[in-house]
């Protein structure tokens, strides 16, 4: 992509903020889980900085140890993005959606009213859904791996032709005639999958942006060639330069060979910033979000870094023996980072208020370090942009958008304003209506 201004997205979860004890923040309303209210000052909030999208991850089950934590997870992502679409005009609206449980067509209407009532802003981030517990909640088993995959090419592009189902001149609304609609130009699309079928059309006419953005995250191999197929944002899970590169790169080459051009495709990697006055300011911050879950996440810590690590070293940086033996372990790429961390002396407690086990990399420190991050991030050319994930969303997202963004801003990487009112717009995606016709149909 030769664009020279980043794209950002703000992931959009329980209500919080992506830590899992951000309910119990200072300021924080811990009822936040079911306030709407909420969800839709966030998003004015991320719409004020000019965030192209609000992603919101799903998940169609209760996951978390709510013990102590809070889901992850929005109450239901169509009903919050409908509550903020309602609010907002120009932020686009990325939910997720499973393609595993979920009938095509419902997922087609769906999002596609959600596209017209937003003017043009929906995007549809596609999962199969791996988990086992998800399935149990529709009464079944999960499939396997190539079935899910199957099944979600086939949801994809059923979806996709029904959203083309109405040509873009079908609706004609005329008073004085007496036509409402021709139906000469909506036609149903009788496709037949091994999974899932349809035969619409659906009872919707275009939005502003024809029909919503897909989105596609990880998956590995199976989901690189759902992304090459179908997605215009993908977001990465990518903790180096240099794997972030690399990752990038598979998804334009995937798209290359599904015959679109890499441009189409626009890769965002995620960032969990740690922001305070200063560094030590920025980690307390976590620190004291961290309160009872840090010794939990000792034994974890020392297996990143090959040692046996005990709770009640929390306060204490790692011995000097310690720091002789340790190595960062090949099973999780996050470990070199704590590693290097671990050298500097920090205590265990600080080690993992530096995000060491986040799941994307976290810079520590004043505004200054996060929006340094992501300049070198963006101009190594390892992301097109950045899926944003912030700690406490009460205060971090304000924090984000009056700190970090006029850095960015000042720096010439970042835009200062909408240049469009769409989805596709904010994502310089190209224009797309009904199935892409340079793709070979697999389910008819
Ligand atoms: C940044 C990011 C966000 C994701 N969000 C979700 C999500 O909201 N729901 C979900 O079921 N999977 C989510 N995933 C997981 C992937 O979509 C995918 O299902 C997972 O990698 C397992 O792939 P598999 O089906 O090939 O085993 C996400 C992955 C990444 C990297």
């Amino acid at each position: 992509m030769t664009n020279h201004q980043m794209i950002l997205g703000m992931h959009l979860g329980n209500g919080y903020g992506s830590q899992s004890s951000a309910w119990r923040a200072p300021g924080v309303d811990p009822a936040n889980y079911s306030s709407f209210d909420a969800q839709v000052r966030y998003a004015q909030t991320a719409e004020r900085g000019k965030f192209a999208f609000l992603f919101l991850p799903d998940f169609p089950g209760l996951q978390a140890d709510v013990d102590h934590e809070a889901p992850s997870m929005t109450l239901e992502p169509m009903m919050t993005l409908a509550a903020i679409a309602r609010a907002t005009e120009r932020i686009g609206l990325v939910a997720t959606g499973s393609t595993s449980f979920t009938e095509p067509f419902n997922l087609a209407r769906q999002f596609k009213a959600l596209d017209v009532m937003s003017h043009g802003r929906a995007g549809w981030n596609a999962v199969t859904t791996s988990d086992p517990a998800a399935a149990a909640n529709f009464g079944q088993a999960l499939a396997s791996r190539p079935d899910r995959y199957q099944r979600a090419h086939e949801t994809i592009q059923i979806a996709q032709a029904l959203w083309g189902s109405w040509e873009q001149d079908a609706w004609i609304k005329d008073k004085k005639t007496g036509r409402f609609a021709d139906p000469e130009k909506i036609q149903a699309v009788n496709m037949q999958g091994g999974h899932v079928a349809s035969r619409g059309p659906l009872p919707i006419p275009p939005s502003e942006q024809g029909q919503p953005v897909i989105f596609s995250a990880g998956g590995g191999a199976n989901g690189l060639e759902i992304a090459g197929r179908y997605a215009n944002g993908v977001i990465g899970a990518t903790f180096t330069i240099d794997d972030a590169r690399a990752q990038r790169q598979a998804y334009r080459d995937a798209a290359a060979t599904a015959g679109r051009n890499p441009d189409e495709i626009t890769f965002f990697a995620g960032v969990m910033p740690a922001i305070g006055k200063t560094k030590r300011a920025a980690l307390d911050r976590r620190v004291q979000l961290a309160e009872l879950t840090a010794a939990s996440r000792v034994p974890y810590l020392g297996s990143m870094l090959n040692l046996h690590l005990d709770p009640s070293q929390l306060d204490e940086p790692l011995t000097a023996q310690q720091l002789a033996v340790a190595a960062p372990s090949p099973f999780d790429p996050r470990s070199p980072r704590a590693l290097e961390v671990a050298r500097e002396g920090w205590t265990l407690r600080d080690i993992l208020a530096h995000g060491v086990i986040d799941y994307h990399p976290t810079p520590v420190g004043e505004a200054s370090v996060t929006a340094d991050h992501m300049q070198e991030w963006f101009e190594a050319g390892a992301c097109d942009g950045f899926w944003v994930s912030i700690d406490v969303n009460e205060d971090g997202i304000d924090t984000f958008v009056d700190e970090v963004v006029p850095l960015l801003q000042e720096r010439g990487i970042y835009h200062h304003d909408y240049d469009g009112t769409t989805l596709r717009d904010h994502l310089h995606a190209p224009a797309q209506y009904g199935l892409d016709p340079r793709l070979g149909d697999s389910t008819s």
